[in-house]
């Protein structure tokens, strides 16, 4: 059943979306290896995202894919990986009947494209042939025609998030050429066989072996005809695609190493790593306001002394006009620096500039004011705008998915003072930067 349709459109080539380059801007292991303009594939490629798992082992209610984090699901973040690959064509999504509406919802809330939703099996690899099988179809619920049928698929399970393009890329490449390709790692612990008993048989070697993982490729034709070919028994209890491609077409996968992100969430502990990840990939820029006061610069060059050592890359820039206003559309977060007796204005200029360039729709965004008080002031009412106007504007802007936090600063003439005060604003406001905790929104903290 085709809950959605294709939109064949890249995102990158749509003005109304903005740039959401996945939760590992840069590459996860450093910079990509290639120029994306370099990646030239000419055949179509297509991705299979296996779903429809009870994720039994984590011991949750909720399937591991719909597990949330920072407010959206697993799956979406999986789904975003291979959305910003431009030459994929068609997203896949197998998920089991019961879980067809919040699929549904989660790929209109986080505006998807490019995904179609087919219901799962009881088995991974029936949840993937119905996936293959729906590829080969390209009809919509009409019986009209979506897509050609792809030369390449990918099969990466909805659970493994931290894929990227330079890999998908090496997958496709090498599947085109050998018919199937698969990606390892080295196994962290030796294989043993038990015997009935329960007693050590052998082990072997283990560095003759490797992990498989996920993402695999293959020419449309093995995988579809391994899944025609595969017995009940394959489908029962089989766990590897590459196996069947082997077994059923003859053809000897390609193995390619890739990078340790590639981990499959299996237990509860790997939702806390995932999660980990994701904070971190979202905290490592930030964009200091300083309306080009004297004092605000000064400010802000200190900090980005002090958050060196934080590893967070801080620019600052006196406003977002011109050439600034690039700081809107790609993955900053904000800090406002405001000095005694500022008002709020401008603070709401920016929330709603933010909120025009869509940046809030995948995550919650962060903007922290910073108020520097340059004199004596006594009442904390007196030092910045009122803390009341404050939490209305972040409760408005909590609404539209911007956590807006406020830091009190007082200026002082002790240069260690100063550098300690410094200090713990840029502690703080990473720590603000990292954690999004939606409890803290409003909140006035004193550094
Ligand atoms: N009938 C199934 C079973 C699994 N999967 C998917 O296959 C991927 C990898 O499988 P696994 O980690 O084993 O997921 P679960 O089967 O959900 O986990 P568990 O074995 O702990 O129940 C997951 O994205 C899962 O949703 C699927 O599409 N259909
Ligand atoms: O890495 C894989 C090899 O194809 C699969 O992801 C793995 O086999 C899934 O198996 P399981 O459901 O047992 O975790």
């Amino acid at each position: 059943m085709e809950m959605n349709p294709i939109n064949k459109q890249s995102d990158d080539c749509d003005p109304d979306r903005p740039a959401h380059p996945g939760v590992f801007p840069s590459g996860e292991a450093g910079k990509s290896e290639r120029n994306p303009a370099e990646r030239r594939v000419d055949f179509p490629v297509s991705v299979v995202l296996p779903a429809g798992g009870t994720g039994e082992r984590t011991g949750l209610q909720t399937p591991k894919q719909f597990c949330s984090f920072l407010g959206r699901q697993l799956i979406s973040y999986t789904i975003q990986a291979f959305e910003r690959v431009s030459w994929i064509q068609t997203i896949v999504v197998v998920v089991a009947k019961e879980n067809t509406d919040l699929m549904t919802d989660i790929i209109q809330r986080f505006q998807h494209r490019k995904v179609r939703v087919v219901p799962g099996g009881s088995t991974r690899h029936r949840s993937i042939c119905n996936g293959v099988l729906a590829l080969g179809s390209g009809q919509d619920e009409e019986g009209g025609s979506t897509a050609e049928r792809p030369k390449v698929v990918i099969i990466h399970d909805a659970v493994r998030p931290f894929v990227e393009e330079d890999f998908l890329y090496k997958i496709a490449m090498a599947a085109k050429e050998q018919g199937a390709a698969g990606a390892i790692r080295p196994l962290v612990s030796t294989v043993i066989a038990t015997t009935s008993e329960g007693y050590l048989d052998h082990s072997l070697e283990r560095a003759k072996y490797r992990a498989s993982e996920m993402p695999q490729g293959f020419t449309y034709d093995v995988i579809h005809q391994a899944y025609q070919s595969c017995t009940e028994s394959d489908f029962e209890f089989g766990t590897e695609c590459l196996h069947l491609a082997l077994q059923y077409c003859g053809t000897n996968a390609k193995l390619i190493e890739g990078p340790p992100t590639l981990w499959k969430v299996t237990y509860k502990r790997d939702l806390a790593a995932a999660e980990s990840i994701i904070k971190e990939a979202l905290s490592r820029t930030a964009c200091v306001i300083t309306g080009g006061s004297a004092q605000a610069v000064t400010l802000a060059e200190a900090l980005q002394k002090a958050v060196g050592a934080l590893e967070m890359e801080l620019d600052a820039i006196p406003d977002l006009m011109g050439d600034n206003a690039r700081y809107l559309v790609t993955e900053w977060n904000f800090i406002h620096v405001s000095i005694s007796g500022s008002c709020l204005s401008e603070v709401e200029a920016l929330l709603t500039a933010l909120e025009a360039a869509n940046r809030a729709i995948l995550h919650p965004l962060v903007v922290i004011l910073v108020h520097l008080s340059t004199s004596d002031e006594l009442s904390i009412s007196g030092r910045m705008a009122e803390p009341a106007a404050i939490t209305d504007l972040a409760s408005a802007a909590k609404l539209r998915n911007i956590f807006v936090y406020g830091v009190l600063l007082q200026q002082s003439k002790d240069t260690d003072c100063w550098e300690r005060s410094v200090l713990r604003v840029a502690e703080i406001t990473s720590a603000l930067i990292r954690e999004r905790s939606s409890a803290l929104v409003g909140q006035l903290l004193q550094a």
